[in-house]
């Protein structure tokens, strides 16, 4: 695997630069104008006490709280308020900012006042201990990219032995069809995204669903962007990395989608390669892993590299100056990539007092091929973003100092990103309005990889119990 500290030379046959449409940045800067939702409690601060007061309040007895009682709902439906359905476009703004209105609101911390935190958990509309969980298989439909060009997925985890220990199998998310969650609360709500992954989804299968397109729009020399997004503990790292090891050869069960990418990548290039041969084409990747905390970048493949510079030329258009990048040819060099810079970012936030959640982490491959045709040498290039967001959760944190810089900068980044995501859609939709791809370094960043013919893909985590999740929908 060959270093390549250079500046990503973007090569002049590009379909994006040709395109034009990709480095749209907008010079004004007009501040945000919404509330993040991130206003997430962790369900895993809730404490035993507290969850009892839960189910005191709302009737739900579960086995784990109550040996030998039969869990059962108590609740009258006729009190319930009828189910509203949310537009399409009202799921973009969970990311970051919304357009509809308050379900609940909570505010994460347990406060003096244990009736304020009840009254508002008490909203939850419990369900009993299931039997089992609904499987609804995914669909793999790569027609979809062909009108549109954002898709956000929910991926729900099981629920943790803590969260049972905790919680029983308290759930107030129950997945209704391939594409409907309801969040069973008081009133009821139902949500449609494009995918509802059930729990009960392989890594695989969620692979070939939301990252094979993404290889695919990449080697057809398109930019690809793909979020992880979630409260901590939520399953994004799981998501996005999972277990990174191979068995016989093969990555194994556990291994998340961006070892899953490469080796689909590594696999497509090497046949591609071998059916153009009479055209001599070749494939090269290059590889950079980083990591914005606080709005600093740092080199998670040389640490020693710390507040990296976002540059910006005709040229070359956004890039990280000073940012490593390695050539790969094998799914095993990514993997030492990967783990190394996962060991440096932990290494990273115990030097920081941060956790690895406090921070976004960016892995991006440069997809570059060269053939020769009709006398004349073709280039093109697709970049691919693989990004596990920071936490989204305690965004109010109310601490001092270092804590409440770092809950402002994850703040205002994911909601810059959630604003960008939604004019995003709206210009799909042929509305035209300010993308602030410059209010954060993640989007500004990302600004060449988000919009025009790029694709993004959101993977919202959650857990079943994670009811605030949809806090601000
Ligand atoms: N779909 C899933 N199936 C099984 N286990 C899961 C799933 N999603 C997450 N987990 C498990 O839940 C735990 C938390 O997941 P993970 O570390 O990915 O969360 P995270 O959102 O990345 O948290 P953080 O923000 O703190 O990094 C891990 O033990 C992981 O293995």
């Amino acid at each position: 695997m060959a270093k390549d500290s250079s500046k990503n030379s973007q090569a002049e046959g590009n379909e994006n630069q040709v395109d034009k449409t990709l480095s749209t940045s907008n010079p004004f800067d007009i501040p945000l104008s919404r509330t993040p939702l991130n206003v997430i409690p962790d369900p895993s601060q809730f404490s035993k006490e507290l969850l009892q007061e839960v189910v005191n309040h709302t009737g739900f007895r579960d086995k784990s709280l109550e040996a030998g009682s039969t869990s059962r709902r108590k609740f009258d439906s006729a009190h319930s308020t009828p189910a509203r359905s949310v537009s399409r476009t009202t799921y973009v703004g969970q990311l970051g900012a919304c357009t509809g209105p308050r379900v609940l609101q909570c505010t994460g911390e347990r406060g003096p006042s244990n009736s304020r935190v009840s009254r508002r958990i008490s909203n939850v509309n419990c369900e009993p201990p299931p039997t089992e969980v609904p499987h609804f298989e995914l669909v793999e439909d790569p027609s979809f990219w062909n009108d549109h060009n954002v898709q956000v997925l929910i991926r729900m985890r099981p629920l943790s032995n803590m969260e049972k220990m905790a919680q029983g199998y308290l759930r107030c998310l129950k997945q209704e069809s391939l594409q409907t969650l309801a969040w069973l609360g008081h009133p009821e709500v139902r949500f449609t995204f494009d995918h509802i992954v059930s729990e009960t989804i392989s890594q695989e299968k969620l692979f070939r669903v939301a990252g094979l397109p993404m290889v695919d729009n990449c080697m057809s020399g398109y930019n690809s962007c793909m979020f992880a997004y979630g409260q901590t503990g939520s399953g994004k790292t799981y998501t996005m990395m999972g277990e990174i090891s191979q068995e016989d050869g093969k990555l194994v069960d556990d291994c998340g989608i961006t070892p899953r990418l490469f080796e689909y990548l590594f696999t497509r290039i090497k046949l591609e390669e071998e059916n153009r041969r009479d055209e001599r084409l070749k494939y090269s990747c290059k590889c950079s892993f980083l990591e914005i905390y606080n709005e600093q970048i740092t080199d998670l493949l040389e640490p020693s590299s710390t507040n990296l510079q976002v540059r910006e030329d005709l040229k070359e258009g956004v890039y990280v100056e000073n940012l490593t990048e390695y050539n790969v040819k094998t799914v095993d060099e990514v993997l030492k990539l990967l783990l190394q810079g996962a060991a440096n970012r932990k290494v990273a936030g115990t030097d920081m007092n941060s956790e690895s959640s406090r921070s976004h982490s960016v892995f991006t491959c440069i997809v570059e091929s060269r053939w020769e045709k009709d006398s004349m040498t073709h280039l093109r290039f697709g970049r691919l973003n693989l990004v596990d967001l920071a936490g989204s959760e305690r965004q109010r944190s109310c601490g001092a100092g270092e804590r409440v810089k770092e809950a402002s900068y994850i703040n205002k980044s994911l909601s810059t990103l959630g604003l960008v995501i939604m004019s995003l859609v709206d210009v799909a939709h042929g509305k035209h309005r300010h993308v602030p791809y410059r209010d954060s370094r993640l989007t500004f960043l990302l600004q060449d990889s988000l919009g025009g013919n790029s694709k993004t893909t959101i993977i919202a985590n959650v857990s079943p119990s994670m009811w605030s999740v949809f806090v601000f929908m």
